[in-house]
């Protein structure tokens, strides 16, 4: 059974005194157990109303979204436990995201607090440490605060938290974004260990290609709120069909390195 299925996702997005963008305009998605997939696509192409609209965040103006079997519905908070557990979100931004007032042991259980309420202490604690081990970071450091966390570290107490309810599926947004090039590598590995480890399905959203592809064998492109192309991450890299794959292949050609004078 495939664990997340979307079928014929369409949002609009009507503002006030400015024509309707049709952001998705018939999206289908089926991510299977443990898969990995990147969805790629320049700035503008839907990425971040596809993510918001496969962590149930966004109004749909049509299609469906089945997670492990059962229909999900944008609905009250209460209703959706189940499905926060199952799908969990790694913040583009982990540092903004973590409560500057909150220790990082809070911080990673807070999720199991809100979506797991019956877990008794003793084992939401033993929870806590199974999460920082995993994403390798050191006991010593759930007694400190975000502020006392270097950029690395916050990044990773960040997928500590999307990870202490054991969802099958994470959802990654522009994981890369602001990252100087030893820290992409560091985080690609991250997530590549994490997911194999645990059997976690992920789905990746960036706008730079190679690094997605070097992260998930599967590669999705959207442009224009559209599925335009689909295949193996190799296979798109060396072969793209789609002008959109084309131009997001030549953006991630790296310039080469002029030789001293
Ligand atoms: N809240 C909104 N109101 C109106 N238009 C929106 C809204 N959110 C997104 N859009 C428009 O919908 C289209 C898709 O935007 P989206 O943010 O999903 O693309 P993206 O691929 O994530 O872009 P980026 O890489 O720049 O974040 C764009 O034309 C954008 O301007």
């Amino acid at each position: 059974m495939s664990l997340l299925e979307a079928r014929g996702l369409h949002v609009v997005h009507r503002r006030r005194g400015a024509a309707p963008v049709h952001a998705l305009a018939g999206v289908d998605l089926v991510v299977a157990p443990g898969e990995r997939t990147a969805l790629v696509g320049r700035s503008g192409s839907g990425k971040s109303t596809l993510v918001r609209a496969l962590l149930a965040l966004q109004p749909l103006d049509a299609g469906t979204l089945v997670a492990g079997g059962r229909p999900v519905r944008p609905g009250r908070a209460g209703a959706l436990r189940w499905f926060r557990r199952l799908v969990q979100l790694v913040p583009q931004d982990p540092a903004l995201s973590l409560d500057p007032r909150a220790a990082v042991r809070d911080l990673v259980a807070e999720p199991v607090r809100r979506l797991e309420p019956a877990v008794a202490p003793a084992d939401r604690a033993a929870r806590v440490a199974g999460a920082l081990e995993a994403v390798g970071l050191d006991d010593d450091l759930a007694d400190r605060l975000p502020g006392q966390l270097s950029g690395g570290q916050a990044q990773r107490v960040a997928l500590a938290r999307a990870l202490v309810t054991r969802p099958r599926l994470l959802v990654a947004d522009e994981p890369l974004g602001g990252l100087d090039p030893p820290r992409r590598a560091d985080a690609l590995a991250l997530l590549r260990r994490v997911s194999q480890e645990q059997g976690t399905a992920l789905v990746v959203v960036s706008h730079d290609l190679a690094a997605a592809a070097a992260l998930c064998p599967r590669v999705l492109v959207l442009d224009g709120g559209r599925v335009v192309e689909e295949g193996p991450a190799d296979v798109v890299l060396a072969a793209p069909r789609s002008a959109a794959a084309r131009a997001l292949v030549d953006a991630s050609v790296v310039a080469p390195v002029p030789s001293p004078a």
